[in-house]
């Protein structure tokens, strides 16, 4: 069930998802104006585990070259981006991977959710490529590059990107954080499960669609999923196609393209930090404009591999509740690696 409504993509003034300003979080504002934000992130955020973000920080000269260097990456010829291909496992979850390698939507047939169809979610299979980036410093999950003389500015610009990335999601993070009202002691300690080097970039690319390929199952450009991190930070271009699960009405609802929007939306991880306050959100990608190809730029912000996730005392206190057991990111992804049997 997809909402139709009367948007016209581009610059956009209006937008079904809620929009929280986060300024006061990254131009040193007041106590009193981080307070505001923080609580207009609380109100709006948990309805449905999704917001979108202005006054994050990040520059829209940069985010214009982000989204270049995205389309110069996947104008290369096949046999060139396989010059740096995703390995077969799981980690690292590095490098190029290409259309139909994916599908998102399988974890979805496995969980329920209201009033959402199991049925919707059979057989859809991504149509997209894709190039995932981390931190140099990560041993594990560790880079897979491409010859220099293949793309010579691609990996120092998409790793100094990487970390000015990683500083709106700090920010983002307190603000989260300062929203749930966590004690000190409890601040300091999910903040400590954010170092910054297990986050992952990931450039994103729908080539257009053929009207053929949309009457057989490409219907979606990307099932309906859950994020498996504590929080992701999305920028789209002009054509959109990002829909969110209102849980309440159980449509999916538009997230517009606009102008200085990034979108937020709440995984799986922090869900359970912050013991169901802010839900998981539900999202996809529909086709808006098949003829056009569509790119998109997903930073996920994941708790350290081997940091116990485990809901907020002062949180469970407040609920009268503890929803969810403790677990380490690094068994969860394992685990839903298994679900959706993702590069096996
Ligand atoms: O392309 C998008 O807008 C969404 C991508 C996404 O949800 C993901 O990669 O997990
Ligand atoms: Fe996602």
């Amino acid at each position: 069930m997809t909402k139709s409504g009367p948007h016209t993509y581009g610059t956009h003034n209006d937008s079904d998802v809620p929009i929280v300003d986060i300024s006061p979080f990254t131009s040193n504002g007041n106590l009193e104006s981080r307070k505001r934000a923080a609580q207009e992130l609380a109100g709006k955020g948990r309805v449905n585990g999704c917001v979108g973000i202005t006054g994050h920080g990040v520059s829209p000269e940069l985010l214009a070259e982000a989204f270049k260097i995205t389309k110069k990456l996947f104008d290369l010829p096949y046999g060139e981006k396989m010059k740096a291909p995703h390995p077969d496992g799981p980690t690292p979850h590095r490098g190029y991977s290409g259309t139909g390698r994916e599908r998102g939507a399988a974890k979805t047939e496995t969980e329920s959710w209201d009033g959402v169809k199991k049925q919707d979610y059979e057989g859809i299979i991504d149509y997209k490529e894709s190039y995932e980036i981390g931190s140099e410093e990560n041993e594990v999950q560790y880079n897979i590059w491409l010859p220099e003389d293949v793309f010579p500015e691609f990996r120092p610009f998409t790793t100094k990107f990487y970390w000015e990335l990683h500083k709106a999601a700090m920010a983002i993070l307190k603000v989260l954080i300062e929203s749930l009202e966590l004690t000190e002691s409890e601040a300091g300690s999910v903040r400590a499960l954010h170092g910054g080097h297990d986050n992952q970039l990931r450039l994103l690319h729908y080539p257009p669609i053929g009207a053929n390929q949309l009457e057989n199952q490409y219907a979606s450009r990307l099932g309906a999923h859950t994020d498996w991190s504590a929080f992701t930070m999305l920028f789209q271009d002009s054509h959109g196609g990002l829909q969110f699960l209102d849980r309440a009405s159980g449509d999916f609802i538009d997230a517009v393209p606009q102008d200085g929007v990034l979108y937020k939306n709440i995984g799986d991880m922090f869900q359970r930090v912050s013991n169901g306050f802010y839900p998981s959100a539900l999202h996809r990608v529909v086709v808006k404009n098949p003829g056009n190809a569509r790119y998109s730029i997903p930073y996920f912000v994941p708790p350290s591999s081997d940091g116990v996730i485990e809901p907020q005392p002062s949180r469970v206190a407040k609920d009268g509740k503890r929803l969810y057991e403790l677990v380490t990111f690094k068994e969860y992804s394992e685990q839903m690696f298994r679900t959706i049997n993702m590069y096996s």
